[in-house]
């Protein structure tokens, strides 16, 4: 490695030859992944486009920003970056996101939710004539807006929201009025300073009668000062655990009023004279949450595989303890136990990945058949994207936090990239429905499918297996085939689920309301879905794995990696397993045998199977995770760009050092110590 300061940078000898070693060809892995050489070729373009951009260029580096500073930088990029897609005439999605990737990455931005919520509401919850009115303005920033439910006192229940729209026929307005402190809406995104309109849910009430929660468009700023509107009052909420280009806000409004046009009516109405006309389901007003539960998943993926690049490049540039007295120090990443904290969640990131694909598509094909007016498929769509949102970012935020201690020391770091990683992601357990509140959702689900069996149903086949026969003996022998595997995730949510039916049931049978007999089954049956979406991620990546169109030796590294999803899974879950007595302890003893086998298959391809990812330096923003392996260099030159080393002395010594020992000098201390 070259010494620090000569500027010319040789690749880490460790990580070139873990590269020379690896088992198939990277660009092969990344075109599986990104859909193709024609999507990775363009991928890299558009990023290429963010990262060579002399405005995207820091002044100083992420971890020495203030909090004003983030939001305003976070700010003026992104509005540059909307610019510049504009001029070069970007509109493909899929460039606009990868663009967008390189822009400030892990950093969530100050128009994200205009872009994320606000006009995706519009356009599907809108009639014809409001999204003439609304959407070009919005896409032209001529309003900019955000998605405002949460308040003080109600994020979960939204039905318990406090927030009035109350319509006056007179007018042919909505008053709309936070009429208690705990109906203060707080912590939707970007509204604090940058928004000047927002989609509002709130109570509707028509006729003397509340309807429920229902949006609203309402404007909160004066669209050429800025000015908050008489009658609005709202603010941003302070520094946060992450998210800090964010202006999470509060928002009060007393008494303001906002046009009839402005409730958004393409599903639910309110007439001139005050008459309500009900949408065909209460609940395709949530539409916008299943739309970002849906893209969560992929969100975690991604935030995971970064966390798994940076960790695994360091474990391979790392040295650490003479493996036999004055010998060479090892790599960590040969410890069997650094690869057990690390591969089965580089085979997570993978999983997550497909996971995330197979969910997306799963919504965009459901939300057409909603849009179409078929309504049939809405409860399979909202179990899925709230359990596999939940099930994956618990995972994803677990997996960061195993990254970031894998890491040793330096991985506290913010220099690590890992700190940011994890920040940004992890109040995706929170957002979007907590995520014990999402399980039972998707559990409730589970219950119905599994009184259907009892009934004697056929069931859609996402939950198919639930009527399989739990008797079935077990298919696992030495070779741990994929097939089994799943089998056994099957058995396992499907006895899980039996199980919590059985306890609501008994619950109920003894004389209590089903409400309570739900809530007195209610761990179990999260750990229903919780098994119920592990078999699912495990099913997508096998069927991925199994279906796919590649080189052998591709294929040969992703089943590896496949199944070492699926075995850890099974080793971390053991007890739930044990109890199916779908195993017997000879096969957990094979099960484990093969876990320590997987481990030593994937050490040789480790770093290609993170390096695969593609993931730039810039986006990683990690002095461990280099490309080069030049961990010890960054780290130097990040201490030496430190603030507190602008100056050798600070001012400090002058102000309470230096007085202190003079004053000591002249009195207490001893004339010998
Ligand atoms: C930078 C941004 C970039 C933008 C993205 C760019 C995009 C692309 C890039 C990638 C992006 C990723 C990163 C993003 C960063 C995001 C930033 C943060 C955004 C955060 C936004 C928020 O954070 S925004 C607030 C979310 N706040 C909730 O999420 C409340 C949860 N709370 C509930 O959601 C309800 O409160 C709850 C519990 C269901 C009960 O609802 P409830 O009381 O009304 O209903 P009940 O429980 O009585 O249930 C009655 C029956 O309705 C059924 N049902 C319920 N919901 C249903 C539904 N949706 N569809 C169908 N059916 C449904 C249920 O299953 C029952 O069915 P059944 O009767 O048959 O059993
Ligand atoms: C970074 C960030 C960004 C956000 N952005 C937005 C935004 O843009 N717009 C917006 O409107 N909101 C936003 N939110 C708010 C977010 O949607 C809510 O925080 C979330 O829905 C959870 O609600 P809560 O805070 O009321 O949690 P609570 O519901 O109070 O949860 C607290 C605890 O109670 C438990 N609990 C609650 N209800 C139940 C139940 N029925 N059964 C069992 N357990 C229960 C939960 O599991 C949890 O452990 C954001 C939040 C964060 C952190």
């Amino acid at each position: 490695m070259a010494s620090a300061g000569t500027g010319k940078m040789t690749v880490n000898p460790d990580i070139a030859k873990e590269r020379r070693n690896a088992g198939f060809h990277v660009e092969n892995l990344t075109n599986f992944i990104y859909h193709g050489p024609e999507r990775v070729r363009r991928r890299r373009y558009m990023q290429n486009i963010a990262l060579q951009d002399p405005v995207m260029k820091d002044s100083k580096p992420w971890a020495f920003r203030t909090r004003e500073e983030e939001y305003e930088l976070s700010l003026r990029k992104q509005l540059h970056v909307l610019q510049r897609q504009k001029d070069l005439g970007i509109t493909d999605e899929f460039d606009k996101f990868y663009y967008n990737e390189a822009t400030a990455p892990n950093e969530n931005n100050p128009v994200g939710l205009h872009f994320g919520m606000f006009i995706p509401t519009i356009e599907k919850h809108g009639t014809e004539e409001q999204k003439k009115k609304f959407v070009q303005p919005a896409k032209d920033l001529k309003i900019i807006g955000t998605y405002v439910q949460t308040e003080l006192g109600h994020g979960t229940f939204i039905r318990g929201l406090e927030t009035t729209a109350t319509f006056d026929p007179k007018t042919q307005e909505f008053i709309v009025d936070t009429p208690t402190l705990s109906a203060t809406k707080y912590w939707p995104g970007n509204l604090g300073k940058t928004v000047n309109y927002c989609i509002l849910m709130a109570q509707l009430y028509s006729q003397g009668k509340c309807q429920g929660p229902h949006m609203f468009l309402c404007p909160l700023r004066d669209l050429t000062t800025h000015q908050s509107l008489p009658g609005v009052e709202l603010g941003d909420i302070g520094p946060k655990f992450g998210f800090n280009a964010n202006d999470n806000g509060y928002l009060r409004l007393n008494n303001f009023r906002i046009p009839r046009i402005n409730m958004l009516m393409r599903y639910s109405k309110v007439l001139e004279d005050g008459t309500y006309v009900k949408p065909a389901n209460s609940k395709l007003s949530y539409g916008s949450m299943v739309m970002i539960r849906a893209s969560i998943v992929g969100a975690v993926s991604r935030a995971l595989a970064q966390a798994c690049v940076i960790s695994v490049r360091y474990s391979a540039v790392r040295r650490q303890t003479e493996v036999s007295p004055g010998g060479p120090e090892a790599q960590i990443l040969d410890y069997q136990t650094q690869q057990y904290k690390l591969f089965p969640l580089v085979a997570t990131a993978y999983a997550y990945h497909f996971a995330g694909q197979a969910v997306q598509s799963n919504f965009l094909n459901i939300s057409k058949e909603i849009e179409a007016g078929n309504l049939q498929q809405m409860p399979v769509l909202h179990a899925l994207s709230a359990g596999l949102k939940a099930f994956s970012s618990w995972g994803a935020s677990a997996g960061i936090e195993v990254c970031r201690m894998s890491c040793g020391g330096h991985g506290y770091s913010l220099a690590s990239g890992l700190p940011k990683i994890y920040t940004n992601i992890t109040p995706a357990c929170t957002y979007e429905g907590e995520n014990s509140v999402m399980m039972l959702q998707t559990a409730r689900y589970l219950f119905e499918c599994a009184m259907m069996v009892q009934k004697g149903q056929r069931l859609p086949d996402l939950v198919s297996y639930l009527s399989m026969d739990l008797s079935a003996k077990s298919c696992m022998t030495s070779d741990v085939a994929l097939g089994c595997l799943v089998k056994a995730y099957q058995h396992r949510a499907a006895r899980l689920t039996n199980a919590a039916t059985a306890v609501v049931q008994r619950h109920i049978n003894e004389g209590q309301k089903p409400t309570d007999a739900f809530n007195m089954a209610s761990t179990q049956l999260t750990w229903a879905a919780r098994a119920h979406c592990h078999q699912y991620v495990v099913k997508v990546f096998v069927t991925t794995v199994t279906e796919a169109n590649i080189d052998d030796r591709t294929k040969a590294a992703l089943t590896t990696l496949c199944k070492m999803y699926a075995v850890n899974g099974i080793m971390e879950n053991l007890g739930e397993f044990l109890q199916d007595q779908f195993f017997n302890t000879d096969q957990v003893d094979i099960l484990t045998r093969k876990m320590m086998t997987l481990l030593a298959d994937v050490r040789p391809d480790a770093v290609a199977l993170v390096d695969a990812f593609d993931y730039h330096d810039k986006v990683l923003d990690s002095c461990l995770g280099r490309y080069d392996g030049n961990v010890y260099y960054a780290l130097y030159e990040y201490a030496k760009s430190s603030p507190l080393n602008e100056k050798d002395v600070l001012d400090s010594f002058h102000k309470y050092i230096k007085p202190l020992r003079e004053g000591q000098a002249t009195s207490s201390l001893p004339s010998r110590l």
